[in-house]
């Protein structure tokens, strides 16, 4: 079988469960590929060989018996280094974990192991989650497999990257303000961001809690439901998780595949569009709101006045939350530690340490939280962002009483070149303009392709967005508009991806 790589995730099941492959030769073959792209994509911090060939052995057992531990058994899959992984380095993209190999696994990764799906390794990111583009990785940027001068979102950047390169036909990311989301718009991949408390937080090195969430990130819409159905599920160990049975994903798959939305009630988010969004951009997502129509759905336009208050507020709740989490990084517990000359203190000790672990980006967030939280300016910054926040809820409430999905592009770009945006960090966050109100009300988002841009070639994702416990439904929309568009285009979007030269 020649390239197996480029196969779906379920596509590759199929050829498991009939025996035409091995997960050995899967997984070996990723590694492959890895081994020959990664040295210019840079989507990997750690790449895990021998856990990836040993879980893949396990799995050829289990299926050579007819006993798949469950539909992916045997599928190999990459995880955000933000998710912890016993035995494997986790470092979050930061310094000041360098060398920390965590002595027990999230609950994400159990339940990727117990499924059976072979860890290729950990994937490349922004410190801690914060930024858009991982050029805010301590280990260096990745590159957009697409054009690589230019970002791959972030985040998650290197799991939507080691999926676009075809290192990997699974990732898990983690999305915060859009992390999952706007990365994979602008890599020509599927990304998920669950209802909050769907997915465990459990293991997951926590940026904000109140808007962490994990997801998959895949090249096709049934791939993610097959991933999310298998990490998502209530966990005792998580506080915040929902104890909801999953939705049954992969059926509305099924039924969105088939094209059909009629009696479907969509509405176009008036507020994310216009100024500052690529015309190229707009263009795809005019022709994806045509393609919801001639599938049956009743298209409307709805106003969500407060979403443009949206960023400001979550970055008062983000480096509140933020600087409070990243306090646990004293050079006591774990990591790395800095010790002054002399005879130092041990706040000389960590203030050595935390200067020299954290970047700057992750530097300006605590001292943003820090003075948010200020005695004196709690009300002001703090206190006046959660009303915010719950502004931005109701206008979702009011919009779902009307339609039963919104839709905007999901970010106002195309990937910009690396470099662009490091010095203007008002300019980084406004990429995710249209991804944070999902994450201030916990309601589920997915970025599915939908076309490339007119001016530069590069890939454009529509966003969807539920209800809180519906994603079901973006699932349906997410796998009729891939449908209708592979349709058009005659084949995945990501066959039209340049072919990235094989060499280190
Ligand atoms: N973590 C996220 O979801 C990314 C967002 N761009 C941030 O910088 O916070």
């Amino acid at each position: 079988m020649s390239d197996l790589t480029r196969l779906t995730a379920h596509q590759q099941a199929e050829l498991l469960a009939t025996g035409e492959v091995s997960s050995v030769e899967l997984t070996r073959a990723h590694l492959d590929r890895i081994a020959a792209v990664d040295g210019a994509v840079h989507a990997f911090l750690h790449v895990d060989e021998h856990g990836a060939i040993e879980a893949a052995r396990a799995a050829d057992d289990r299926l050579s018996k007819g006993e798949p531990a469950s539909p992916l058994d045997g599928v190999p899959i990459a995880v955000k280094d933000v998710i912890v992984t016993r035995g494997l380095p986790s470092t979050a993209g930061s310094r000041i974990l360098e060398g920390w190999v965590p002595p027990y696994d999230a609950t994400v990764t159990e339940r990727l192991r117990a499924g059976g799906l072979p860890i290729l390794g950990k994937t490349n990111m922004d410190e801690f989650a914060m930024g858009s583009s991982t050029e805010h990785s301590a280990y260096g940027p990745t590159h957009n497999p697409w054009d690589l001068d230019r970002i791959p979102g972030g985040s998650g950047g290197g799991s939507a990257a080691a999926v676009a390169a075809f290192e990997a036909p699974l990732a898990i990311g983690t999305d915060t303000g859009g992390s999952i989301r706007q990365p994979g718009a602008v890599t020509g991949t599927v990304g998920v961001k669950p209802t909050y408390g769907a997915v465990s937080r459990y293991g997951l090195i926590a940026l904000a809690n109140s808007l962490d969430q994990a997801g998959p990130v895949t090249r096709t819409v049934l791939d993610a439901a097959l991933l999310h159905e298998l990490i998502g599920g209530h966990d005792p160990r998580d506080s915040t998780s929902l104890t909801d049975p999953v939705p049954a994903l992969v059926e509305a798959v099924r039924a969105g595949a088939a094209g059909d939305l009629s009696g479907l009630r969509v509405g176009v988010v008036k507020e994310l569009g216009g100024e500052g969004f690529q015309p190229g951009v707009e263009a795809r997502f005019a022709e994806s709101v045509e393609l919801l129509r001639d599938a049956g759905a009743e298209v409307v336009e709805v106003s969500c006045p407060h979403f443009e208050h949206a960023l400001a507020a979550y970055y008062l709740i983000l480096p509140s939350e933020a600087s409070s989490n990243l306090a646990r990084f004293d050079a006591m517990r774990y990591g790395l530690r800095v010790t002054p000359e002399g005879d130092p203190s041990a706040e000389d000790v960590m203030r050595a340490t935390r200067d020299a672990g954290f970047g700057d980006e992750v530097k300006r967030r605590i001292i943003l939280g820090t003075y948010a939280l200020s005695s004196g300016y709690y009300d002001a910054y703090y206190g006046q962002a959660q009303k915010i926040r719950t502004l931005v809820q109701r206008d979702f409430d009011a919009a779902f009483a009307e339609v039963d999905v919104l839709v905007s592009p999901t970010s106002p770009t195309t990937a910009f070149p690396l470099g662009d945006k490091l010095s203007d960090p008002i300019s980084m966050y406004r990429q995710d303009i249209a991804t944070i109100p999902a994450n201030l009300a916990g309601v589920p988002g997915i970025s599915v392709p939908s076309g490339v841009a007119d001016e530069d070639g590069l890939p454009v994702g529509l966003q969807v967005l539920a209800p809180q416990r519906a994603d079901d439904r973006l699932y349906r929309v997410g796998a009729a508009v891939e449908a209708l568009l592979e349709e058009r285009w005659g084949g995945p979007m990501l066959a039209q991806a340049p072919e990235l030269e094989v060499a280190r």
